[in-house]
């Protein structure tokens, strides 16, 4: 067993415990992440996208991940992202610690190695980042900010900011899907989620020697995501993502070309009273090449309250949680673990 699998991993719904061979939530026993193929989510009768939500509540209620292809992002867009990241940690430390994450009101710049502690049980994260939210103008009140951008580098602000724009339309479609899948009109979500509750990180992960490794210092400590969901693009052939199952094993999350990874995180955990898990994984880069990754995390915006869906209370499952402003909890939970 690891150092973490004995632990408590602080999530903003309550800590969970990690004992040796079980944990103290439900989360489903699987043994390998589900593949959700997008294609019927696009088609014109809705009874297509319902065949789509009820293979994403299997998965939701299941296992809290999986995979999606035929997706509708071009794979440019995505490659292009990949690049601008690449490029953004070549830059000196000097010039990326420029637009250090701490010297910013809303969470937006570069966190560099061990600068980011997800697990508190754990000595810092072996990844350094850069975090971009929605386009502001201005400065705001709760996460609303500007976007801090390298002075060096100002070509990676098309590319990113490109891809944000997909991810937050792919995350709509997902929205509505996650809307049908829990017999909500399909549009329920929509007018909650322009974007400007979507973060978005470039990491990189360096390579961890497979000898000594330390348990305490992992690329990314075990965690649960804050937002909604997750969508996670992955590097081709390098292996790192690791999802936790019932019986307490990592299930390893292995790349799969052409899919983005899904996760449900605490918000939607919260939402739905729990019958959708916010499943806790970790990434450790033992390939000895560096990784890169590119988590989006779809919330809602940043007024919008959430309140238990009464679809998920009942007599078995009563109201686990109170009503919270959706900003006011990522604000929380990102000033715990920076
Ligand atoms: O890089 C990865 O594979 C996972 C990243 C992650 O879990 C996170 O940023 O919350
Ligand atoms: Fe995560």
């Amino acid at each position: 067993m690891t150092a973490t699998d004995a632990a408590t991993v602080v999530t903003g719904n309550g800590p969970r415990k990690i004992l040796s061979n079980s944990i103290d939530l439900k989360p489903g026993d699987f043994s390998s992440i589900p593949v959700l193929d997008l294609t019927l989510a696009f088609s014109p009768n809705v009874a297509d996208r319902k065949t789509v939500a009820s293979s994403l509540f299997d998965a939701c209620t299941r296992v809290g991940f999986f995979y999606v292809k035929n997706h509708g992002v071009p794979s440019e867009i995505i490659s292009e992202c990949f690049q601008a990241g690449r490029d953004f940690f070549e830059l000196s430390l000097e010039e990326k610690m420029k637009i250090y994450i701490k010297d910013s009101e809303n969470f937006k710049g570069y966190t560099p190695l061990l600068g980011e502690n997800t697990d508190p049980a754990g000595r810092g994260d072996l990844h350094e980042g850069f975090d971009i939210g929605y386009e502001y103008s201005k400065e705001g009140g709760k996460m609303e900010g500007v976007n801090r951008w390298p002075e060096t580098l100002p070509g990676i602000k098309a590319p990113v900011s490109t891809y944000f724009s997909e991810m937050v339309k792919l995350g709509k479609k997902l929205f509505q899907l996650f809307a049908l899948s829990l017999d909500l009109e399909e549009n329920y979500f929509d007018d909650l989620v322009s974007g400007k509750g979507g973060i978005m990180r470039l990491l990189h992960y360096p390579p961890q020697t497979k000898e000594g490794l330390d348990m305490t210092q992992l690329g990314i400590g075990a965690h649960s995501d804050y937002e909604c969901f997750t969508i996670l693009a992955q590097q081709g052939g390098v292996e790192a993502l690791q999802v936790l199952n019932k019986g307490g094993k990592w299930v390893g999350a292995t790349p799969i070309e052409g899919t983005f990874v899904v996760n449900v995180g605490d918000m939607m955990a919260r939402w739905t009273n729990d019958l959708y898990l916010s499943t806790i994984h970790r990434a450790i880069n033992r390939t000895g090449v560096r990784r890169y990754s590119v988590p989006f995390f779809f919330g809602v915006d940043y007024e919008s309250t959430i309140e238990v869906l009464e679809s998920c209370v009942s007599e078995g499952r009563p109201k686990k949680y109170e009503p919270i402003n959706a900003g006011d909890y990522i604000k929380q939970r990102l000033s715990e673990t920076y």
